[in-house]
């Protein structure tokens, strides 16, 4: 049967429950996926005085090919915005900023430096996001930024978390949607703190500084990422969820939680409905870790299609940022974009395609039995049918067909790169 033809008869056994499919299709391609720019280049960046990748954070492979210069990663993000539909955004960091081979230091950062990012936005009709980079820097190399015990390290990364926000209300005046400023940090202990307080009490005062320089939230929104633990703050990390989810509600920013930063048993879907009875707005970035904070590509598994149905069944397509954030450099990096976005809005269609309001009320009625049926076997329901229809209505290649381009790719550019 042709993809027109699957689709029709999947498009029926849905709408046996009442799901509008082609509206369901509308919706969707109006919600953004937030594209992390740094899967291209193992999250090194373009500074003049580039270094190691520090922070707690790690790399492993070295697939070939990978991006090394501003016009490469861009022209790789296009060729995996190419196979993956929808119109969605690149998330950058302060380090991918062009200038010319002049040392500009981070704090000294200003939207001409990114001049040539919202350009390129612009023809590829793209919103940006931004984060200020607070790591792979000499003034972290102790693994202390905003909570540092030197007050003049932290007025550094004050000033450019400052320049970083400046910078991202320049991407959301001029692209017409404002930029989410999200800000990480990896101050942490790698053993027992003798004082957890004092570097919470820093932060703070350090973000109160930050957010005292007003910017419309029009042009630019700001998030705060807490985490568990990182590679040398292994047993105390300053900005834990706690402490991110307390500042975040008290000052209203948007706390993002990465599906990494927590323990191994703890999952992010569980904590959207609670966070959204509290917040307008949340903020995620989807990653998957192995073992640890692994930042593995992002899989269609039980918790991708969880942290879909959550935000769906909220109602919450318009209140969650989804950011992606995930670094692999053990296989071709346009594929990895690829994969883990294509499952990003696979999880959301199924979701949408999932009759949520009439599981609800099986759930109210104290009917388990058939909530839990329901629930198995809508995951064998047509899905892919409607999936692939989507994506041939989007112009973007059907199933895995999109891995060719990506070899073709592969063989015409990166295997070009030395
Ligand atoms: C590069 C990002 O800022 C980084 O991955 C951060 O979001 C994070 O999750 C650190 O573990
Ligand atoms: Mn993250």
């Amino acid at each position: 049967m042709s993809i027109q033809e699957d689709y029709q008869t999947a498009k029926k056994q849905y709408e046996k429950w009442g799901i509008n499919v082609e509206e369901v299709l509308e919706k969707l391609q109006d919600v953004p996926i937030s594209i992390h720019c740094w899967q291209g280049d193992d999250v090194v960046g373009f500074e003049t005085n580039q270094q190691e990748l520090s922070g707690g954070i790690d790399v492993t492979g070295n697939y070939p090919g990978k991006a090394t210069t501003p016009d490469e990663l861009r022209s790789d993000l296009e060729k995996a915005l190419s196979l993956i539909p929808g119109k969605h955004r690149v998330n950058l960091h302060a380090i991918y900023g062009e200038t010319n081979g002049e040392v500009v230091e981070r704090d000294q950062l200003e939207p001409k430096h990114f001049e040539n990012w919202v350009n390129w936005a612009k023809e590829n009709e793209l919103g940006l996001d931004f984060n200020p980079t607070l790591f792979s820097h000499e003034k972290s190399d102790d693994g202390f930024t905003l909570a540092h015990p030197d007050k003049s390290i932290r007025d550094f990364w004050i000033r450019h978390c400052i320049a970083s926000r400046k910078i991202a209300a320049y991407f959301g005046k001029e692209l017409g949607t404002p930029a989410l400023t999200n800000i990480w940090i990896p101050d942490g202990y790698k053993d027992i703190p003798s004082d957890r307080l004092t570097p919470r009490k820093r932060l703070k005062e350090s973000l109160d500084e930050i957010y005292a320089v007003e910017i419309d939230e029009k042009y630019n929104e700001d998030a705060v990422e807490s985490k568990l633990f990182g590679i040398g703050s292994e047993a105390y990390v300053v900005g834990s969820h706690e402490f991110y989810m307390g500042y975040a509600l008290k000052n209203n920013k948007l706390c993002l939680l990465d599906t990494g930063h927590y323990h191994p048993t703890e999952v992010v879907s569980n904590k959207i409905s609670a966070m959204l009875l509290y917040s307008d707005k949340l903020a995620l970035h989807v990653s998957r870790p192995v073992r640890w904070d692994s930042d593995h590509v992002v899989i269609l598994d039980d918790e991708l299609r969880e942290i879909g149905l959550e935000i769906v069944r909220n109602d919450a397509l318009d209140k969650v940022s989804i950011g992606l954030d995930f670094f692999d450099a053990s296989i071709n990096r346009v594929a990895a974009w690829t994969i883990g976005t294509r499952n990003m809005i696979k999880s959301l269609l199924y979701a949408m395609l999932t009759p949520n309001e009439y599981m609800k009320q099986l759930q109210e009625d104290g009917n388990f039995t058939e909530r839990l049926a329901l629930m198995e076997e809508f995951k064998t329901y047509p899905f892919g049918a409607i999936w692939n229809y989507y994506c041939e209505k989007m112009g973007v290649p059907v199933g895995e067909t999109w891995l060719d381009e990506v070899k073709s790719y592969e063989d015409a550019v990166l295997s070009k790169r030395i």
